[in-house]
């Protein structure tokens, strides 16, 4: 498989104006549109329920817009289901392996999975274990694994497919310090390789850090978006001690606020 940032300069992720959810009576997501271009992380960001997994549900073609679309590498999935889902590892916050596969198999299914050259993937999997620290669990079975190990390996498959869109879900959950500073390394490594990163996360400071921009998000409604600073200017938060926690605050309040009495 050649990936999909390979095969076309559009944007890794272009969602348009979407509505969409779990019933058209009363859709979860509003009309709301975000890009994301190779090589970018964008920072995912709003309260438990806010839509950030109905969002991500919908990009991976798992949900059907009520209206708007969302394009991956440039096509729909109706246009293009091969492309489309070729371009996408998603990291979900709950790990999900095969209990009869080690670690090793796991990484040897995915590159077959996704055509990836054998070698290379041989490679690229034997540095991934070293960035993760998991080189000796590589023969483990995932029940002999902990949560944060489990979660490891779920990184690693997803990173070695150097896929156009990496989707990540909580990354930073469970994982020990080493293993967080490894997977900072491992997903700038990967942004300088053109992957583009859609990560949804409650740890702001981390997005603050990392992302190129954000996307806030509130009952369903982009309430913010841009750079980190752009999105701090945005809330009023423009101080040098001002985080993007403080902005955020500020950000929901607001919207509360403004949308009192609907
Ligand atoms: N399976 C479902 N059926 C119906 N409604 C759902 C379902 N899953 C979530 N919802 C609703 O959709 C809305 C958005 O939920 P979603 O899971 O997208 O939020 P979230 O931003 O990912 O939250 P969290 O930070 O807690 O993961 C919530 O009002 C939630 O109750």
């Amino acid at each position: 498989m050649v990936s999909g940032q390979e095969k076309t300069s559009a944007p890794a992720l272009a969602m348009k104006e979407l509505t969409g959810g779990y019933s058209r009576r009363r859709p979860v997501l509003h009309g709301v549109s975000m890009t994301l271009h190779s090589g970018e992380l964008l920072g995912l960001i709003g309260l438990n329920g806010a839509g950030k997994s109905t969002a991500i549900k919908h990009i991976l073609g798992l949900m059907v817009a009520h209206s708007g679309e969302v394009r991956v590498a440039g096509a729909t999935l109706e246009e293009n289901r091969e492309l489309y889902r070729s371009s996408i590892a998603y990291v979900p916050e709950q790990p999900s392996l095969f209990p009869n596969l080690t670690v090793k198999e796991h990484l040897h299914w995915t590159a077959l999975a996704y055509g990836l050259d054998r070698e290379a993937a041989e490679k690229r999997a034997e540095e991934l274990a070293t960035t993760f620290r998991m080189t000796e669990a590589m023969k483990a079975l995932p029940d002999t694994l902990s949560k944060g190990m489990k979660q490891k390996v779920m990184l690693m498959n997803a990173l070695l497919v150097r896929p156009a869109l990496l989707i990540i879900d909580e990354p930073f959950l469970g994982l020990d310090p080493l293993a967080i500073r490894g997977l900072v390394a491992a997903l700038d490594e990967a942004r300088d390789e053109g992957t583009a990163i859609l990560l949804s996360s409650h740890i702001l400071p981390a997005l603050e850090r990392k992302a190129n921009r954000l996307v806030v998000l509130h009952k369903g409604r982009l309430i913010a978006e841009g750079t980190p600073k752009e999105v701090k200017a945005a809330a009023g938060c423009t101080g040098p001690e001002a985080t993007l926690d403080d902005a955020f605050e500020a950000l929901v309040e607001a919207a509360e606020g403004g949308r009192k009495g609907e």
